[in-house]
């Protein structure tokens, strides 16, 4: 059976359950051989009572003492417990609903039980353990996540058929394989999901990383060995001087380093393809208007695209400052289809030069009379993806990311390695650092008196809830309901609810009155995470602080700070177990740490972008903390390419497939 097959031509695989496999993105033997265990139920040895701290799951094996006894003590559950003992130590063991068992509990006999110990009532317990009566065969078993409707036996059950017949193609001839160590293909596949031993199970897991950074890296080779065009698109003149003119502060000195980099590239030898890359609040924004403003002055067009509606808009008002109105665009969704039609008229006969729209704009039917500089306003999430967008993009004209994802230094040169990288590292002047306060839901009622001292002052306010609606045993605050609530608190106070259910039109209102100040408070989910620029506001309250990533909370409270008053964040969690991290963003207020601790935790997939795609690049490999393991495969590669031997092809011909993928991807996005 090929790799590639469907899993519906595995025995026991209907239609129904390929749709759960779905589910979690498994549609071929390939994902599904990919979707790794996340832990193993260790069969390997038993452990003793003694030795067990409470909390803790393992596999025993010990004597039945008792005769087991059931009890009823409600309708519909009956507990079958009895004692056992391994000599160390006795536990009772209770069994829910499943009396029938009853009858195998036989006093003297030797039973083995996988479960957790814990004290509970006086006693120490084994509650719903899984028993066998004669000791596994497997040393292992994995443990898989799941979706509801799959088990782990059907899991475990695919998993063995598919390890039985797929065809596994080694890339890696034997010499290769021993001189680094690793299982060939077929054996770490089986090991890594059936292990002997804990030791093959983790050398299993090395070598499917081993190949993700090998492939990952020879991904990011061949996005730099791309060739630079020559710039056709050569700019004159030098507009730093005149542009700083428009506005209505000083440039800090970072900026006009940035500034200045692009300028030079604008009037270099090749195509510019720069990232620029600053942690919230550190002026991005006016980088690619003294772009466009370059661009403008030589008469040619420029394409900012923003993430969302809102910041289309937002940016708009900003191009108004800088730019004649009728030279302007604002290209989003809320526009008829006739006056959509009409400005791209506009657009394609030139009268229009500063294009400002969401990112569907990029791939819309649209024609331009002399773009010159298409600018990304990423804000998020960078990686493979958006370099794959760099270079796969149209070639002929600038390209400007801007990225507000902090990554770490390290990181970034392995991953840009062969871009122009800009680092705005320096905040504007006069900015006060943010205080940030972890609270819980027990202060909640000081920290509702202290935003109305805030609001007294003329100051707004955010407040962030992870939901729109209740949505029934979730124990978060609904952004609706905290809403309700906020009204009875501060009667006279305006405020609106956002959210991204709403129409775009609606929601833009809602903004507009906010940046005008009509607004003081809004209670929002996290469409407001990217961008949003309201200098007047001085709080962020986000509540359960739990739900969010470090990363997002920084970037939450980074829509606060950004003008002359003293702002706060407040992290409301009632769970205790998300103080550690939370506290994170109480010490600090750099975003390249916050980042660092965030991939730390979370793995790097989500941030670069490159989680979702089933069997492909970076699904158990973490950039973080397997950094040295990325650093040696590099050399590997370089290895690889320096004998000339067969891998370096077939790595090669994997990489690009991976690329194209990326590319069509984005295209459809
Ligand atoms: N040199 C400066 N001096 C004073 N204020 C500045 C300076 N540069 C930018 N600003 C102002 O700082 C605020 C933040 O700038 P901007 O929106 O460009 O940040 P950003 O880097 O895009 O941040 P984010 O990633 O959070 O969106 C804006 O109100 C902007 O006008």
């Amino acid at each position: 059976m090929e790799l590639n097959e469907s899993v519906r031509s595995l025995p026991g695989v209907g239609e129904k359950t390929a749709e759960l496999l779905q589910k979690v993105e498994i549609s071929t033997v390939k994902d599904l051989l990919y979707y790794l265990p996340r832990a193993y139920k260790d069969f390997s040895h038993c452990k003793k009572i003694r030795d067990v701290s409470f909390g803790e799951t393992a596999f025993f094996k010990v004597k039945i003492l008792s005769q087991p006894q059931v009890r009823r003590p409600r309708y519909k559950l009956e507990i079958t417990s009895f004692q056992v003992s391994d000599g160390t130590g006795i536990a009772i063991v209770d069994i829910f609903n499943q009396v029938y068992i009853k009858n195998n509990i036989v006093p003297g006999n030797i039973i083995y039980i996988y479960g957790k110990l814990e004290q509970k009532f006086g006693k120490v317990r084994i509650t719903s353990p899984e028993l066998y009566f004669k000791k596994p065969q497997e040393s292992f078993l994995p443990i898989y996540p799941l979706t509801a409707g799959l088990t782990q036996n059907m899991l475990r059950k695919f998993l063995r058929e598919a390890l039985h017949t797929a065809e596994f193609t080694e890339v890696y001839s034997d010499v290769f394989l021993r001189k680094n160590k690793l299982f060939g293909l077929k054996e770490a596949l089986r090991e890594v999901h059936f292990p002997e031993t804990a030791e093959r199970a983790e050398k299993a897991r090395l070598r499917i990383i081993f190949d993700e950074l090998l492939l990952f890296n020879r991904m990011l080779e061949l996005l730099g060995e791309e060739k630079r065009l020559q710039n056709r698109i050569r700019i004159e003149g030098s507009f730093l001087e005149e542009f700083s003119r428009y506005l209505s502060f000083e440039l800090t000195g970072a900026q006009k380093r940035v500034m200045r980099e692009i300028e030079n590239d604008l009037t270099g030898e090749q195509v510019m393809n720069r990232l620029v890359q600053g942690d919230v609040g550190s002026g991005k924004t006016v980088i690619a208007f003294f772009a466009m403003y370059c661009m403008y002055q030589n008469g040619y067009q420029s394409i900012l695209m923003a993430p969302t509606e809102i910041l289309a808009r937002q940016h708009y008002e900003t191009a108004l400052k800088l730019f004649p109105e009728e030279k302007i665009v604002c290209l989003t969704g809320a526009l008829t289809a006739k006056k959509k039609s009409e400005l791209r008229e506009k657009v394609a006969d030139g009268t229009l030069k500063i294009i400002i729209g969401t990112h569907a704009l990029l791939y819309g039917d649209i024609s331009f009379e002399n773009l010159g500089l298409i600018i990304t306003d990423e804000q998020h999430r960078f990686g493979v993806k958006q370099r794959a967008a760099l270079s796969g993009g149209r070639q002929e004209v600038h390209t400007l990311i801007m990225s507000a994802t902090p990554i770490p230094r390290t990181l970034s040169l392995v991953l840009f390695g062969h871009t122009d990288i800009s680092v705005v590292d320096e905040l504007p002047p006069g900015r006060k650092e943010i205080k940030t306060y972890l609270i819980h839901g027990s202060k909640y009622n000081d920290m509702i008196g202290f935003i109305a001292n805030e609001l007294n002052q003329g100051r707004q306010a955010y407040i962030v809830c992870p939901l729109i609606e209740d949505s029934g045993g979730m124990e978060a605050k609904s952004a609706k309901q905290m809403f309700d609530e906020l009204k009875s608190c501060y009667p006279g106070k305006q405020m609106a609810l956002i959210h991204g259910k709403l129409k775009n039109a609606e929601k833009q209102k809602i903004m507009e009155d906010f940046s005008s100040g009509s607004l003081q408070i809004l209670v929002s989910t996290t469409v407001i995470e990217v961008g949003i620029n309201v200098p007047n506001a001085t709080v962020m309250a986000v509540m359960n602080a739990e739900r969010f990533g470090l990363a997002q909370l920084h970037q939450l409270r980074g829509r606060v700070g950004r003008g002359k008053h003293q702002s706060y964040c407040f992290l409301v969690s009632d769970n205790q177990n998300a103080y550690e991290r939370l506290r994170v963003l109480v010490s600090s207020n750099d975003g390249f740490k916050i980042a660092e601790k965030d991939m730390q935790i979370r793995g790097t997939g989500d941030l670069l972008g490159t989680r979702q795609h089933g069997a492909g690049t970076l699904k158990v490999a973490n950039l973080i903390t397997d950094m040295g393991l990325l650093i040696r495969t590099r050399e590997v590669l370089d290895q690889l390419k320096k004998s000339g031997g067969p891998e370096y092809g077939a790595i090669t011909a994997a990489a690009k497939e991976e690329l194209k993928k990326k590319l069509i991807e984005i295209a459809l996005n």
